[in-house]
């Protein structure tokens, strides 16, 4: 019997024209397994991309952080697709016609999580957009290849597992850490300019508190796993990047994954 959140993603699948497309079952990490049969209580399917085709780094950190500032330096270097899974439920909420517009706008405002159903699929279409666009070239794009850095996802434990499980097993997560006293800065100073509902004092209180609870967790079960690259982003763009090049380089250079601060 189909449960609700059956109905919601075959709503969805319409609703974001995505057709279902599984790729061969490769392994997966045994905790990744483990962790959806827990939580879904059935057996954990195949993702639809191959880690081994598709890299995935996750990117985390608190409000404000710097996450988008240091992925667009990453693009340049390594050839990324950059999804901002944001920037994707803004796109969403201004869509004409788009079913999830208001929850979006409000969830946004509140500082709230968006269901993940909405979210895994907003980001899984812009996944296969990029795969399929004959025009990404370079290194890390031949032979249905693609690299990717989720930003600002996966925020909560059940994004993380259904991700990982449903559509690509990540390979490393980048997290920024600085204080909230740089974060409230950063993020007022940007909201001078960004048009953004939630770059304001009352939306910044209610963000840092789904942060700490509610992402904080997500950090704690990657550095389990052994693939948290910590870094601080207090300092200038350039030193944070610095750190941050380095820790991909090792990746592409087929560096064992583990956990590490800079
Ligand atoms: N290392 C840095 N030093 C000073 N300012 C920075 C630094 N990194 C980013 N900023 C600035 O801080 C603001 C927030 O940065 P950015 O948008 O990259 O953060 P974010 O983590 O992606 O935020 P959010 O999660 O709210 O989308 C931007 O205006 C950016 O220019
Ligand atoms: O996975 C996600 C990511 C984001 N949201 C909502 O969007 C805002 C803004 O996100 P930024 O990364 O700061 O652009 C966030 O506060 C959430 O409300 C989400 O629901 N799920």
């Amino acid at each position: 019997m189909p449960t609700i959140i059956d109905k919601l993603s075959e709503t969805l699948a319409e609703t974001l024209h995505l057709t279902s497309h599984k790729a061969e079952a490769e392994p997966k990490e045994e905790q990744v397994v483990e962790e959806y049969v827990e939580v879904n209580g059935t057996a954990a399917p195949s993702p639809a991309f191959e880690q081994s085709k598709v890299t995935v780094i996750y990117v985390l950190g608190g409000p404000g952080a710097g996450k988008g500032t240091q992925c667009a330096l990453l693009v340049e270097d390594f050839g990324f697709c950059h999804l901002s899974a944001g920037d994707l439920l803004r796109a969403e909420q201004n869509r004409e016609g788009s079913e999830f517009g208001q929850l979006i706008r409000s969830c946004i405002k509140e500082g709230q999580i968006v269901p993940m159903e909405v979210t895994l699929k907003l980001i899984e279409n812009a996944v296969r957009a990029a795969l399929g666009d004959e025009n990404r070239k370079g290194a890390g794009w031949d032979d249905g290849k693609g690299r990717f850095l989720i930003d600002g996802f996966p925020r909560k434990m059940d994004q993380a597992i259904a991700f990982d499980a449903e559509v690509c097993l990540s390979s490393m997560v980048l997290f920024y850490t600085t204080t909230e006293d740089i974060m409230i800065e950063r993020i007022l100073e940007r909201g001078k300019t960004s048009g953004r509902e939630d770059d304001n004092m009352e939306s910044i209180k209610k963000r840092f508190v789904t942060y700490r609870e509610t992402t904080l967790p997500v950090i704690d079960y990657y550095t389990k796993l052994n693939k948290v690259a910590s870094i601080d982003s207090s300092p200038v763009v350039e030193e944070v990047y610095a750190k941050t090049k380095g820790v991909v380089e090792k990746l592409f250079a087929g560096e064992t994954v583990q956990n590490v601060t800079l």
